[in-house]
């Protein structure tokens, strides 16, 4: 099956008024391509970038995060319906950053998936191993049972509606990127799990790379038959980089 390829540039906690705009406007000039180009700015910035973006198709919004909750005495979250006030279509849940540094548990990353979905968002869902559990030989374990935490909660058909991105956590802003052929094998591994669930559902649910993805890397990784395009962090900062990225991409 041809999946399209979607790139995704997470810029995390960076930014300014000035400096994303100025990135925007670059990223607009960029010619059109066949893969699907992603920003994920900052709560702040979601207008901004999708007022910047209201011209152009070419680019489409992701938030970095969403409260498993609807409303209510939450201070500091951000509901699902809120993000519905914006041009929002993808969201991340469950990177690493959130899982290691928040707290945030499988338990609660599936109700934060089953929250988007209710409201017609895609959830970009972060699965991966650190280095220690690759080291004991458990890197698809752990991909299974933060996966298998959505299955549980929603069903396989839920995958139908659902990116994944893999993000082994030892590659994320180290320099470090797995290589083709590791990220190969653990994204196809993650396939046939799910084909264990469902067929159709694994031949068609995107699975993201994410880590350390450069513009040097990023041919060798997009020609790989089961990795379906990029979650990128530092190199989504840079224009010129992530383009190069996104014209790799096809
Ligand atoms: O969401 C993106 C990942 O955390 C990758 O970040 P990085 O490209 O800076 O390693």
């Amino acid at each position: 099956m041809i999946r399209q390829k979607i790139v995704a540039g997470n810029w995390k906690m960076n930014g300014s008024v000035e400096s994303i705009t100025a990135l925007v406007t670059d990223l607009l000039k960029a010619d059109s391509s066949n893969s699907e180009v992603v920003v994920s700015p900052s709560f702040p910035y979601l207008h901004l970038v999708s007022t910047l973006c209201a011209q152009n198709d070419q680019i489409k919004l992701a938030a970095q995060n969403v409260s498993d909750k609807a409303s209510g005495a939450f201070t500091g979250e951000v509901s699902a319906s809120m993000l519905e006030d914006f041009a929002v279509k993808y969201v991340l849940v469950g990177h690493s950053e959130r899982r290691s540094l928040y707290g945030e548990t499988d338990d609660v990353v599936a109700l934060k998936v089953q929250s988007l979905i209710n409201k017609d968002f895609i959830p970009m869902l972060c699965i991966g191993e650190t280095l220690e559990e690759r080291e004991a030989g458990q890197t698809l374990a752990v991909c299974e049972r933060q996966i298998k935490a959505v299955l549980d909660l929603l069903g396989v058909e839920a995958f139908n509606r659902i990116v994944i991105a893999y993000e082994p956590v030892w590659a994320i802003g180290t320099g470090l990127s797995a290589t083709a052929e590791q990220a190969q094998a653990v994204h196809s591994g993650i396939r046939a799990f799910l084909a264990s669930f469902s067929e159709s559902v694994a031949q068609r649910v995107q699975i993201l790379y994410g880590g350390s993805v450069k513009a040097s890397s990023s041919r060798d990784l997009f020609a790989m038959p089961d990795i379906d395009g990029a979650l990128v962090g530092g190199a989504s900062l840079d224009a010129k980089e992530f383009l190069e990225i996104v014209k790799a991409a096809g």
